[in-house]
């Protein structure tokens, strides 16, 4: 399976943050996604989960020789940097429901608990409200959530910053389990993190996405040359990126 992406653009108010931007992400890897500040890594993520409307281009999923252009947002699992939960709902509550609400989506069904444990939430917090949960908590039950769907496509928008040492090394492992079903893709500013965790990284720069090969993630030199990528110009970098890089992925 593959998350295809071909001259995606997307502007706010004329403005181009996506321009032109091509790759293919394929499932059974991690994708690390960095850029700088503004680049538009949101706006990707939001493009690809069908929350925002491409101005030009096409995004689109594809199994063998099957491609689905129109793939509705049930496809793609989100978890956003900013947990999207509802805060009249307990843990336990909020977890019960989705269950319901996914049945059929879901291979197995196990009491909210279980899942709620599975996920760190001790219980004598899963019957407490989600508004007075700790932005690390919440961040817990959306990733629960979102993956308990098993969705083709898993977008991941900064997911480790807010966790303990502790939760981000399970965090981490539940992350790397996903990629047998998933094309996983997520964004950081941590470049030990995406070197960590990623199979591939990804640069969104000036509203391109170029990849850099694998074999290069863990060379010495290799911040000082993603932070000399990112801080200059697609036509400065073009000697730069002919040598390090795989323009619009493999
Ligand atoms: N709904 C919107 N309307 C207008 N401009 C927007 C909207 N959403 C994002 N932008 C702008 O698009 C640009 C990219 O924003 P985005 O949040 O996608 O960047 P990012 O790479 O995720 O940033 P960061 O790393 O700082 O989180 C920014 O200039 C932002 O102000």
């Amino acid at each position: 399976m593959k998350l295809v992406l071909e001259t995606v653009t997307k502007k706010f108010d004329q403005k181009a943050i996506i321009e032109g931007a091509s790759f293919e992400f394929e499932k059974g890897k991690i994708y690390g996604l960095l850029g700088r500040n503004g680049a538009g890594k949101t706006t990707l993520f939001n493009c690809i989960s069908r929350n925002l409307q491409l101005d030009n281009g096409q995004i689109a999923i594809e199994e063998g020789d099957q491609r689905d252009d129109n793939y509705d947002n049930t496809s793609v699992g989100f978890v956003y940097a900013t947990p999207h939960l509802p805060g009249f709902m307990t843990g336990y509550e909020f977890v019960k429901f989705f269950v319901d609400v996914n049945k059929e989506r879901l291979a197995v069904i196990e009491d909210p608990q279980v899942y709620l444990a599975r996920a760190g939430i001790e219980s004598k917090d899963q019957h407490r409200l989600l508004k007075d949960y700790s932005h690390g908590m919440q961040n817990k039950v959306q990733m629960l959530v979102t993956m308990l769907v098993k969705s083709p496509v898993l977008l991941l928008d900064e997911p480790l910053t807010s966790f303990d040492v502790v939760v981000a090394h399970e965090m981490k492992e539940l992350i790397i389990s996903q990629k047998d079903h998933s094309v996983v893709i997520f964004s950081t500013h941590i470049l030990q993190l995406a070197q960590d965790l990623c199979d591939e990284i990804v640069l969104l720069h000036e509203g391109k996405l170029t990849g850099i090969p694998s074999e290069r993630i863990h060379d010495a030199d290799f911040e000082e040359e993603v932070v000399k990528l990112l801080s200059t110009s697609h036509a400065e970098n073009n000697t730069l990126n002919s040598i390090l890089l795989q323009e619009g992925g493999q």
